[in-house]
């Protein structure tokens, strides 16, 4: 069964890293929403995380056109203001009214050494000023190779959870990344992916409900493209997927949304 046979709304969002300017963002959004004027929002939620300088830009588009598009934050500070050099708090991003933010990836992970600890206090940030985190696990490849993934990914899933009451874990987006895949061309296999995301649902059962794990949406992330994307979404525990590079695409992108039709 898939997604959104199971009542979870797809969530196809484009994660840009450190790529295109403000204005440029502008640009690929514009593109973006007349490539999908058609497209049913209820069916599937379409959402891109530019960096903050952008965020100001494409937020002042999409109230504007009232685009169905939603956005949000690569990161998030786990304090709410004060000495932090460098640093964008909840507060400022609930301002530019994102509804996403994307924490724990993997690329914060090892070059800005997050641990589970950091990452459960940006969760906790995102929920208390009203925005949604993304939270991202994977194994690198060794620890794949070792034949701990799966373990290694639930101990992330755990650590980033950690404390969260129930009514806030159902609304969580949780993308799977295995780090080995993730701008490499090396896509996961979808049975692969299946695998680990459904250890993460009977994680979620485990430390909440069935209820709440059948509510929460598992993205797949790491070199998904239009050629592998239907394939992904035919699993049944992937709701979505986190696309880095393919998102900068406007026309990939958009093909990678109609997943259904590829
Ligand atoms: O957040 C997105 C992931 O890191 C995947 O990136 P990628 O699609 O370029 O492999």
């Amino acid at each position: 069964m898939t997604a959104a046979e199971k009542g979870r709304t797809p969530l196809m969002a484009g994660n840009w890293k450190m790529n295109l300017n403000h204005l440029e963002a502008i640009a690929h959004v514009q593109k973006l929403a007349f490539a999908l004027a058609d497209t049913d929002y209820e069916a599937v939620e379409v959402a891109v995380l530019p960096p903050f300088t952008d965020l100001r830009s494409v937020q002042t588009l999409v109230d504007g056109d009232k685009l169905k598009i939603k956005y949000g934050a690569q990161d998030i500070s786990a304090h709410d203001g004060g000495a932090y050099t460098g640093e964008i708090s909840g507060p400022m991003l609930s301002k530019l009214k994102c509804t996403y933010v994307a924490v724990g990836h993997s690329e914060r992970r090892q070059y800005h050494d997050e641990t589970d600890d950091v990452v459960n206090a940006k969760v906790k940030a995102a929920y208390k000023h009203g925005i949604t985190p993304i939270l991202c696990v994977g194994e690198e490849l060794s620890v794949r190779e070792a034949g701990n993934h799966v373990a290694h990914t639930l101990a992330q899933v755990e650590g980033g959870l950690k404390d969260l009451p129930a009514e806030q874990a159902e609304s969580v987006v949780i993308a799977y990344e295995p780090v080995w895949a993730i701008g490499t061309g090396k896509v996961c296999g979808a049975g692969d992916a299946q695998e680990v995301c459904a250890a993460i649902r009977g994680k979620l059962a485990e430390l909440y409900s069935q209820d709440v794990a059948d509510q929460v949406r598992i993205q797949y992330g790491g070199s998904v493209k239009s050629g592998n994307v239907a394939e992904i979404m035919a699993q049944a525990d992937i709701d979505g997927a986190l696309v880095g590079g393919a998102s900068l695409d406007a026309d990939e992108f958009v093909k990678i949304i109609r997943f259904r039709d590829q």
